[in-house]
């Protein structure tokens, strides 16, 4: 079952990019870059010992909190082709087909880093992954909750920002961070803004935050996805709604885990959403940081818990090719992919 997994073409539409840098980059990049590192903290000794800190969060603002010192340690157009090119090739090893990446301007552009920067190092890792690996790519750009919504309008209506956006270079925008007592509606006038300039629209909603934060990024930020989403399934009548309209949650088993919003992947209400009718798609999130968990990973850990059908996993990664923001000819071909993926597996196993 793994081996089937693992041929399956996934898309993957919840990766924080920032989220793919590991101790290991963290500290060879700090180093060359001369950038300290906080000397108050254990956890800073060396690369095994922030792994080891890793394992232990406590909630979301508590990785968050490493989460940005991590970031820090990125400054030139190089760093972050890196980062970008190490996740694409552990995407390729777990049999990822196509990636809509998140990424967080605000946290770079604020330490002055330029946006135009963090761009041109995710272009050429994108370029690359086509090229070499078959993996297309989007991004995304994440707006942060913890800060002002005014700042997030201003990095909006910046001048590199709308360039991107008009040139197709980034083709939505999220909102991420810390969730809690940051109601998705203090955002709207941004996804308005965004949603003029002809962009996609995501949100994180439902991960640490209640029920109520996903039915307020529907009716008032109009999003297209819900970003984690599992406590949907204490509100049945939106739970309904969802997947009456097929919106796509994209849930991160692992991270949950990690982030201590469940205490295992087996308290995920994945029975539940498939019964209900609820499309979502399996991802990873911030894999170096939780684990170093890639997507199939997180996918195995379903099976684990779950013990899905081969058809099951055929529908859901036909329901995340459905909410990918690819072209339909992309995913005409990645239906026809998954469905060779399954008939094998059917010739082998049913007979
Ligand atoms: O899981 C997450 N939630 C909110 N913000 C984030 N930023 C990176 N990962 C996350
Ligand atoms: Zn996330």
């Amino acid at each position: 079952m793994y081996e089937y997994l693992q041929k399956l073409p996934k898309c993957e539409h919840h990766i924080h990019l920032e989220g793919a840098l590991t101790p290991e980059l963290l500290f060879s990049m700090a180093q060359k870059n001369h950038i300290d590192l906080p000397e108050d903290d254990p956890a800073f000794l060396s690369p095994e010992s922030l792994t080891a800190r890793y394992r232990d969060f406590s909630c979301l603002d508590d990785f968050l909190g490493y989460y940005y010192i991590g970031m820090n340690s990125l400054l030139d157009v190089a760093d972050f082709e890196a980062l970008a090119w190490d996740y694409f090739q552990h995407a390729a090893q777990d049999g990822v087909a196509h990636a809509e990446c998140f990424f967080d301007p605000q946290a770079h552009v604020s330490r002055g880093v330029g946006y135009d920067v963090v761009l041109s190092g995710f272009k050429a890792a994108q370029k690359r992954a086509q090229a070499e690996l078959g993996i297309s790519s989007e991004l995304i750009c994440c707006f942060l909750r913890h800060l002002p919504p005014p700042e997030a309008l201003e990095t909006l209506r910046s001048s590199p920002v709308q360039t991107s956006m008009k040139s197709g270079d980034v083709i939505g925008i999220g909102l991420d961070s810390s969730e809690k007592d940051f109601p998705p509606q203090l955002f709207q006038q941004v996804y308005d803004e965004a949603r003029a300039l002809g962009l996609r629209c995501t949100a994180h909603a439902g991960e640490e935050g209640p029920a109520e934060y996903i039915a307020t990024a529907l009716d008032d930020l109009r999003v297209q996805r819900i970003d984690h989403g599992v406590r949907l399934a204490e509100d049945p009548k939106l739970m309904q709604r969802i997947a009456n309209d097929q919106t796509l949650l994209t849930i991160c088993p692992i991270s949950n885990v990690y982030l201590k919003c469940v205490t295992s992947v087996a308290e995920l209400p994945i029975r539940t959403f498939l019964d209900a009718g609820v499309q979502f798609s399996i991802n990873s999130d911030d894999p170096a940081y939780f684990g170093d968990n890639y997507i199939l990973a997180n996918y195995r850990a379903v099976q684990d818990a779950f013990s899905l059908t081969p058809r099951e996993w055929a529908g859901i990664c036909r329901a995340g090719i459905k909410g990918s923001w690819c072209d339909e000819t992309r995913k005409k071909e990645l239906m026809q992919r998954v469905q060779s993926v399954l008939d094998e597996w059917v010739a082998r196993h049913d007979a």
